[in-house]
């Protein structure tokens, strides 16, 4: 008998995620599967009830949402050998379409039942995980905008983009440490991912790998309204490189220090996260989720 154990997140994308044990019963036999389904109630609530799913001795646990929601389960199954099951009920579901698991729920079922497995690479910020991407200025400043206006939708995302565009100010001077070299930037945006889909199908690192140990990382200076506009065409394009100011690279590690003291506002797989630290070290661990995709 296989412990399959699913958390769903009753708000993400459309808000209308109901998946009840009777409906799951007629996928998995009761014969094959134990089931159990939790529902979150509160941001990081996943996070909880996978804690106590694994001290529940569950086999599988499937997280049901979005990048935030799998972010929460998969979180407490780092370096556990319990597989991630993935259904995609999000809005944007980065990391589901990196790993080509599809968004109609059925279909969804069908990967989690083909049992097939994989290892994926997970990012650490201090410490916080991420799967998908995590980025800083720019990028943190769009999620707040995005989280504040209590709809999840790509216009929402756009609107919000936009507003972050007009409300932009001069960041604070931040030191980078990769690859063994050191700058000093002032910029736009940092973005750091693992997976080469940033949401709603956009990316601004196609060529990014779960798999490779390494992440794909963008710096973008502040540039001039119009660069900036030709940056915004060219990530729909997913061809940020094609610009000469940015800078498109791959690394294992990177910090980051303020020389002002004070914190980080970034975005950790579509959610805004606040960093009380003038310091930050991202590090990548190899192959340490194991996901049914
Ligand atoms: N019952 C709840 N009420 C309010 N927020 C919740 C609840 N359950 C979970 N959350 C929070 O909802 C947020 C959004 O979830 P999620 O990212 O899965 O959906 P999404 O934003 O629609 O999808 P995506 O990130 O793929 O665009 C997460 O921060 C999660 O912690």
């Amino acid at each position: 008998m296989i412990h399959i154990h699913f958390i769903i997140n009753p708000i993400s994308g459309s808000g209308k995620n109901e998946l009840s044990e009777a409906f799951l019963g007629n996928y998995f036999s009761q014969e094959k599967y134990s089931i159990t389904t939790k529902i979150s109630e509160y941001k990081r609530h996943a996070i909880t009830l996978t804690a106590e799913s694994i001290r529940e001795e569950a086999q599988i646990i499937v997280a049901c949402g979005g990048d935030g929601t799998i972010n929460e389960v998969a979180s407490a199954l780092v370096n556990t050998g319990i597989p991630l099951g993935i259904i995609p009920m999000g809005s944007g579901n980065g990391l589901a379409s990196n790993l080509k698991i599809p968004k109609q729920l059925e279909k969804a079922i069908g990967v989690i039942l083909r049992n097939k497995y994989v290892s994926i690479d997970v990012g650490r910020v201090n410490d916080s995980y991420f799967f998908s991407n995590t980025g800083f200025g720019f990028d943190a400043s769009v999620i707040k905008n995005y989280e504040e206006s209590q709809r999840r939708s790509l216009l929402t995302y756009v609107t919000a983009s936009l507003k972050s565009f007009k409300e932009y100010h001069r960041q604070d001077e931040i030191v980078i440490e990769i690859n063994g070299t050191t700058q000093m930037v002032n910029p736009f945006l940092i973005f750091v991912s693992n997976s080469n889909v940033m949401g709603y199908g956009m990316s601004l690192t196609p060529k990014a790998s779960l798999q490779d140990g390494l992440f794909d990382v963008v710096i973008v200076p502040k540039l001039p309204k119009l660069k900036m506009l030709v940056f915004g065409l060219l990530m729909l394009l997913k061809r940020p490189d094609f610009q000469k100011e940015v800078s498109c690279f791959q690394a294992k590690e990177i910090k980051l220090f303020k020389k002002s003291r004070g914190y980080f506002q970034s975005q950790i797989d579509g959610e805004l996260v606040e960093i009380p630290s003038s310091s930050v070290d991202i590090d990548i661990l190899q192959s340490s989720l194991i996901v049914l995709a």
